[in-house]
């Protein structure tokens, strides 16, 4: 049965037959639109599963997957070598643009934050998500944002192709930059401190956790150690969020035993978001703590470093079930020589530039080490959420291509 013609599904849209534009700005209308603007664009196409094709769908509010060998049309748009392989003439691409600036808000807007995070992830990446080049130019891509209506930009901290919490800016980025700083630790890596002077209440909301949304079965996953793992879906799909290239300070919150944050999903604005809530008042100079979870650590054979609370780490089960290797050398995420406090303005220097390498990080416990820097969380270690927990497919749910196979 050909898409869309469901039409007495609420929830399957139809795109417009004529593109001459919106008749009314109904959501249904709305999201037709768009739809449409995405057929066009080749971010989905008739081509796709009815599963990947619904999946993309559902990703609207959100963003986009990105997987090359899923979509390989998006790649075929945005990928380096658009010049000479891609099927679309100049002149389709300066239509699709049209077609968007016309019934969508697009904006085209220069890059207001520095690309280094980009160039920086291109070392590391294997595969074609850190070459990505719009036919507009570098470091855009062929749509518009749907949650808040600009031109994606991979390199915006606010809105990119994979997520955006522009919705958010004003209360949470502005906050961010005042309240967070991100240093060095001793032995973590990176991670985030209140700033002098700083403080925040029980139950504050101080960030949101974002990045690229994938799919729960992506490939890349396993080997980021900044995917969160969501006990969420976006329809019956259960996604995880990476933040291993696209993100935000939150990215660098370290794992405590007692944490004084929980993470947990949220619908805020209509925006499905991860969010950062205090556990306790946390005092300027404290750094910020959420708890991984056992399986994260388990995951990436790695020795939790919270020698600190060895009753709460036997209750975790990482000291004693984290395998004993041999001490290697940590690569540092960035030159010793540079100063170690970043901050989170757009002009600094970037500190996603060098993402920590699990596997290069040591991994032998220290035990009784106590961490002058850093002062003591302390409190009780209320309702831990175990934001690295595997979610499992939700009950009862069925596949959408079955469903209309059927
Ligand atoms: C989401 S990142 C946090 C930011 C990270 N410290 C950085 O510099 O980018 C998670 C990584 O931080 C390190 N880490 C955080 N908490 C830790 C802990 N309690 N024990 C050991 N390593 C930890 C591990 O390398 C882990 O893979």
């Amino acid at each position: 049965m050909p898409r869309n013609n469901n039409s007495d599904d609420d929830e399957v849209y139809q795109p417009p037959t004529n593109t001459s534009g919106p008749a009314d700005t109904s959501p249904r209308q709305t999201r037709a639109i768009r739809e449409a603007a995405m057929l066009r664009a080749g971010f989905i196409n008739n081509n796709m599963s009815e599963e990947d094709y619904q999946f993309m769908l559902s990703l609207m509010p959100l963003g986009f997957h990105s997987d090359p060998t899923k979509f390989p049309k998006l790649f075929q748009i945005t990928s380096q070598d658009y010049q000479s392989t891609s099927p679309l003439e100049d002149r389709e691409v300066y239509e699709i643009r049209d077609y968007l600036v016309k019934y969508t808000d697009f904006d085209l807007r220069v890059p207001t934050l520095a690309t280094r995070i980009r160039r920086a992830n291109a070392d590391y990446l294997s595969d074609g998500i850190s070459r990505l080049m719009s036919p507009f130019g570098e470091h855009y891509y062929a749509f518009t944002c749907l949650v808040c209506h600009s031109w994606y930009r991979p390199d915006s901290e606010e809105c990119n192709q994979y997520t955006c919490y522009v919705p958010f800016r004003d209360q949470l980025a502005e906050w961010a930059k005042d309240h967070i700083a991100i240093r060095m630790t001793p032995d973590r890596g990176y991670g985030a401190f209140m700033k002098p002077g700083r403080d925040v209440e029980q139950d504050d909301i101080i960030g949101i956790y974002y990045g690229m949304i994938c799919k729960h079965d992506s490939e890349h996953v396993p080997n980021s150690a900044y995917v969160y793992e969501m006990d969420d879906h976006i329809g019956e799909y259960p996604y995880n969020i990476d933040a291993g290239m696209y993100g935000n300070w939150t990215r660098f919150i370290n794992h405590h035993c007692r944490p004084n944050v929980a993470c947990s999903p949220e619908t805020i604005g209509g925006i499905r978001v991860l969010v950062f809530k205090a556990l306790r008042p946390i005092e300027e100079g404290h750094e910020i703590y959420v708890n991984y979870g056992r399986s994260y650590f388990d995951k990436f054979k790695m020795q939790c470093r919270c020698n600190l609370y060895p009753i709460a780490h036997k209750a975790e089960g990482h000291a004693d079930t984290a395998p004993n290797k041999p001490r290697t050398r940590a690569r540092p995420a960035l030159p010793l020589d540079q100063k170690r406090e970043l901050p989170l303005d757009s002009d600094s220097d970037s500190p996603l530039s060098s993402p920590p390498s699990t596997l290069e990080r040591p991994v032998t416990p220290d035990p009784g080490r106590p961490d002058p820097g850093r002062p003591d969380p302390g409190g009780p270690d209320p309702g831990r959420p175990d934001p690295f927990r595997p979610s499992p497919l939700r009950p009862g749910a069925t596949s959408r291509s079955k469903k209309q196979t059927d």
